[in-house]
């Protein structure tokens, strides 16, 4: 039976962000690489997403996480990604895949596989992603699955958790699945069971979605105030969204 956290847990999770500020490296897709950015300073991480084969190793190393994302994978992005994985391996780094569009594309299945064959893995997709990689996540050691949507479904080694939390308007703004993995990146920097952080990622960032929803005309405004609505959070918006008592 599926769980969920409750507004203390989030908090405490939003508490240490604030605090650690983590930075998070992002090889990700250049549709999405501008939300996913702000929505990490929002949400009070640091973004960094240099790809050059000659450097990304340094910038892995230093980092808190590591997000590798299929959106636009290039030639030179797939140079990149073994320097990230012996970065995540040898300096103990957690790592986030988003395979986007892994359904349409031998090419991203291969590099999901060979991303896949590294232990605690975090893979975060939507329902056709996941399902898509159904045979390479069942192969995987003690994988974390994120499988996003109305109601969001993680499950890991130390448990499982459904939340129930973000709005249809979620879906009508380019990168903010893309963005939601470089969230859970943040919070597996600064919570070491990667259910926890996923599930912190996901409450808050559905909570936030929620609130700009309330003040949005469309999809256009709702992409800006879900920047305001996530750097607003706190444990009295958190209690409130979560039918806690303030
Ligand atoms: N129908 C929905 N209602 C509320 N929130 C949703 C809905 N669909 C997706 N979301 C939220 O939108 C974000 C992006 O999820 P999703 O659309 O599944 O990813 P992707 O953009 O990669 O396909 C997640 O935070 C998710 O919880
Ligand atoms: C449209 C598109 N094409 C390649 S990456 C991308 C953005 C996908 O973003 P998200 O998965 O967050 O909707
Ligand atoms: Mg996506």
């Amino acid at each position: 039976m599926a769980g969920c956290l409750d507004a203390s847990s989030v908090a405490a999770v939003l508490a240490r962000m604030a605090e650690t500020r983590p930075r998070v490296h992002c090889l990700t897709n250049t549709v999405a690489q501008n939300v996913t950015a702000n929505m990490l300073l929002a949400f009070g991480a640091i973004p960094s997403m240099a790809v050059h084969v000659d450097e990304v190793a340094g910038f892995a190393q230093g980092a808190g996480a590591i997000l590798i994302n299929l959106g636009t994978i290039s030639a030179e992005g797939e140079l990149a990604i073994p320097k990230l994985l012996e970065a995540a391996r040898d300096h103990h780094k957690p790592l986030v895949l988003d395979p986007v569009f892994v359904e349409l594309s031998p090419l991203r299945r291969h590099i999901a596989r060979e991303v896949l064959r590294l232990p605690d893995v975090v893979v975060r997709g939507n329902a056709t992603e996941m399902a898509a990689l159904a045979s390479e996540l069942d192969a995987a050691e003690r994988v974390t699955r994120v499988t996003t949507g109305k109601v969001d479904h993680i499950e890991g080694k130390r448990g499982a958790l459904a939340i129930a939390h973000g709005h249809p308007l979620m879906t009508k703004v380019t990168g903010l699945g893309c963005a939601s993995s470089a969230l859970v990146a943040a919070c597996c920097a600064v919570e070491t069971d990667p259910v926890i952080a996923a599930g912190a990622a996901l409450t808050a960032f559905g909570i936030a979605g929620e609130i700009a929803a309330a003040k949005s005309a469309g999809p256009g405004s709702f992409a800006v105030n879900l920047i305001d609505a996530l750097a607003s959070l706190d444990e009295a918006l958190l209690r409130r969204h979560m039918g806690e008592r303030a």
